[in-house]
């Protein structure tokens, strides 16, 4: 049976993880900056990154030439707790890296669709393509807004997609949601899969082994970008 291989980084916990990926992140946009003079990141929502954000945020980085935005978010203002762009706010824009420029991806339209053209417009003057990238994934095998059975999901997962930015709908994914879509996510300069927990590291084997794509949606990016950087805790 053929399996996609990964770059499997693991850690004791949480705490170190979170400290190596910050750094890790933190060389990225270091390097981008030396060279073209500004950078730009891309997080994930969810619970996962919160240690790594409140890490990232103290790192001795010119964050004054870092923007950051998301690599998907729910379809909230960011009044709600499922807001991924206050989620960031409120752990990574502090400190030092409360100098970087946010670029959030809903702006108040009342659907994802009737926001794309906004959110496209406004990630087109990101620096491109991405200096790094942090994925997280669901139990279900979804990373970004990338969800098994979403009616928008192969042309997400289009290598060639010529969108930046797709709006998701999806059971699993409660609210709708805008994600970048693949080719956006794997041209980055670095990519890590952030995930913690056995759960996920059961998943993350079972994306790795033959199958379809629609079933584990993470496997667009292990496929696409192989071996993808996975930096894991138990
Ligand atoms: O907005 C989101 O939900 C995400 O960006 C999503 O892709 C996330 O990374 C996974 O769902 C993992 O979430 P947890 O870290 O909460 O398990």
């Amino acid at each position: 049976m053929s399996t996609t291989p990964i770059a499997l980084n693991t850690y004791d916990d949480s705490a170190g993880l979170a400290r190596a990926l910050a750094a890790h992140v933190a060389e990225a946009l270091r390097g981008r900056i030396a060279r073209d003079g500004s950078a730009s990141l891309a997080v994930s929502g969810g619970r996962t990154p919160v240690a790594f954000f409140e890490m990232l945020s103290g790192a001795p980085i010119d964050w004054s030439r870092v923007a950051v935005t998301l690599v998907d978010e729910r379809w909230v203002p960011e009044t709600s707790e499922r807001s991924n762009a206050a989620l960031v706010r409120r752990h990574l824009l502090q400190g030092p890296a409360s100098a970087a420029r946010f670029v959030p991806l809903y702006a108040g339209a009342a659907t994802p669709e009737d926001g794309l053209a906004a959110a496209t417009a406004s990630v087109a003057a990101l620096p491109a393509p991405f200096a790094a990238v942090v994925l997280g994934m669901g139990d279900d095998g979804h990373t970004a807004s990338f969800f098994p059975g979403a009616e928008t999901l192969a042309a997400a997962i289009d290598p060639s997609a010529p969108e930046a930015l797709i709006a998701v709908r999806a059971d699993a994914a409660g609210e709708p949601r805008i994600t970048f879509t693949l080719p956006r996510l794997v041209s980055a300069d670095t990519l890590v899969l952030h995930i913690e927990g056995m759960t996920k590291r059961a998943v993350l084997e079972r994306a790795c082994a033959s199958g379809p794509v629609e079933d584990l949606p993470v496997r667009a990016i292990l496929r696409a970008r192989a071996p993808v950087d996975v930096m894991w805790c138990p």
